[in-house]
């Protein structure tokens, strides 16, 4: 999903942009980076791995400058390598660099067109630096270098890029800007502080970001918005795009987003402790008089989900399942192997809690099965009497094309499969899933916050439309298989 963050100061920004970078780790693992400018001077840093890996004393100290972006990577274009860490780098017009969160459905097209009529070269297989280019372009066929032309230049990314993306980018000789697709599919927040009497702002993907470097939430970036910030802390805004559906996507609160975030305005705790109430009383209504001793959640993401089911029910909520701290989040790795290894050492169980049991064990989703097939194994070998399954999300049974790395719908478990022959495959007595209308209740809440969502992977409705032949090209891109033969290549 990838995690950008964005900070204007009065002093140096680095270790603070590292810090924002470190409570955004759970969007990305792959790799990390962070760029600073001190005047029209940029440094770059950016490699492989987690932040605390990437980035060391040495490093830090090059990165000076009271402006600068990070980013950390869950790839979802091109490959895994050291070359598409972002952020990227073009050195015209004037010096820009960018972080990317999200997906473009029209790279390829894109990519052409940069070559042939922009006459600009994009040297990775990356959605992000053609992204890149179609700005640079567009801001180099403006006149000077204001806020206003950089808004003129986003309306021609609005224009010409098509997905999902929420951004980041230093302009040398201006500042920080920010925009958000027109659907405002990828979350952007801003934020602000006043230190020794002067304004400095921030932007990220999650508020957790803003809490730690000691910024107040102001509001979210705006579907279409554009944001500049100059290097002296001006604040400049504006709309770039028609206005079109605000459609955030909703498997931010099912999965991605820290439970400590706010976006568009929603609370995500709340809305998974609202999912968690939904399921429970869907279980309620199938079976009134269920046999359920005990309610355990799957860690780390169902938690407050879990506890409010078990709320609902009236039954015990037990940590039957301990997470190994030090094992990374399973569903974003790039492989399958990695993934189904990680699970076992990921998370182990008490055996106390399931024997002669009659347990329910609840996770947020349900995607590749990975994680629910070896748990249910799990839960029966530690001696539980019947297993059932709940998951705070319908079946996922499309891919994503927006930031998320599910292309292949084959790749999916519950793709073609009705919900019996899901519980079939997992091994368990019992499995549940919430409805879709229930989970954007639970999302929007009784405010009704947003009106409508990016809901592509459980209905198969894409708010951006696709070409008929896009999973065809995506899957023979980027399904399990072919990342494995890119590798042994
Ligand atoms: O069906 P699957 O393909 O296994 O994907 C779904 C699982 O993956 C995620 O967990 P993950 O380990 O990534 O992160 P978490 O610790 O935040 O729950 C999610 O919370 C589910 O548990
Ligand atoms: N998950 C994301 O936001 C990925 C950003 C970009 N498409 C990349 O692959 O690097
Ligand atoms: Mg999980």
């Amino acid at each position: 999903m990838c995690g950008i963050i964005g900070i204007v100061g009065h002093n140096d920004v680095a270790a603070q942009l590292y810090d924002g970078l470190t409570v955004l780790q759970h969007r990305g693992q792959d790799a990390a980076g962070i760029a600073t400018a001190k005047g029209t001077r940029l440094r770059v840093h950016k490699g492989n791995g987690l932040v605390r890996d990437v980035f060391d004393q040495a490093s830090m100290q090059l990165l000076q400058g009271n402006l600068g972006i990070g980013h950390c990577r869950y790839p979802t274009a091109g490959s895994e390598g050291h070359d598409e860490a972002q952020p990227f780098y073009v050195n015209s017009p004037y010096g820009i660099v960018l972080a990317h969160n999200g997906n473009l459905i029209n790279t390829e097209a894109l990519r052409d067109e940069v070559f042939a009529e922009d006459r600009r070269n994009v040297n990775t297989e990356s959605d992000s630096e053609v992204l890149l280019n179609v700005f640079a372009h567009e801001l180099d066929t403006r006149k000077g270098l204001t806020p206003e032309t950089v808004f003129t230049a986003i309306e021609g990314v609005h224009r010409r890029c098509e997905g999902g993306y929420a951004v980041v980018a230093a302009v040398l000789g201006l500042g920080l800007v920010a925009f958000r697709d027109p659907n405002g599919i990828r979350p952007l927040v801003l934020g602000k502080r006043t230190r020794d009497g002067r304004d400095e702002y921030a932007v990220a993907s999650e508020s957790v970001a803003l809490d730690l470097t000691g910024f107040q939430r102001v509001r979210d970036v705006r579907p279409g918005e554009g944001i500049v910030i100059t290097g002296e802390g001006e604040l400049h805004e504006r709309a770039c795009a028609e206005p079109r559906p605000h459609t955030p996507c909703i498997f931010e609160y099912v999965y991605f987003a820290r439970p400590d975030s706010m976006m568009d305005d929603v609370s995500v705790h709340k809305a998974r402790m609202r999912m968690g109430q939904k399921l429970g009383e869907k279980i309620l209504r199938l079976r009134p008089d269920h046999d359920i001793d005990t309610v355990i959640p799957i860690p780390d993401s169902s938690r407050d989900a879990a506890l409010e089911v078990a709320n609902v029910l009236g039954v015990k909520y037990r940590e039957g399942f301990i997470k190994n701290r030090y094992v990374g989040r399973t569903f974003i790795m790039p492989g399958q192997g990695e993934r189904a290894k990680s699970v076992r050492r990921k998370l182990n169980p008490i055996p106390l809690e399931f024997r002669n049991r009659v347990v329910l064990l609840v996770d947020d989703s349900i995607v590749r099965g990975t994680t629910s097939q070896q748990i249910v194994q799990m839960a029966r070998e530690a001696g539980a009497r019947k297993v059932y399954l709940a998951s705070a999300a319908p079946p996922v049974r499309h891919p994503n094309i927006y930031g998320i790395d599910m292309p292949t719908r084959e790749e999916l478990i519950a793709y073609n499969r009705d919900e019996k022959e899901v519980e079939a495959i997992l091994g368990c007595d019992w499995l549940i899933y919430q409805d879709l209308e229930d989970l954007k209740e639970a999302v929007s809440g009784p405010k009704q916050r947003i009106a409508q969502f990016d809901s592509s992977c459980f209905n198969g409705e894409y708010v951006t439309g696709t070409a008929e032949d896009y999973f065809e090209r995506i899957k023979h891109l980027r399904s399990d298989e072919a990342k494995r033969q890119r590798r042994a290549s």
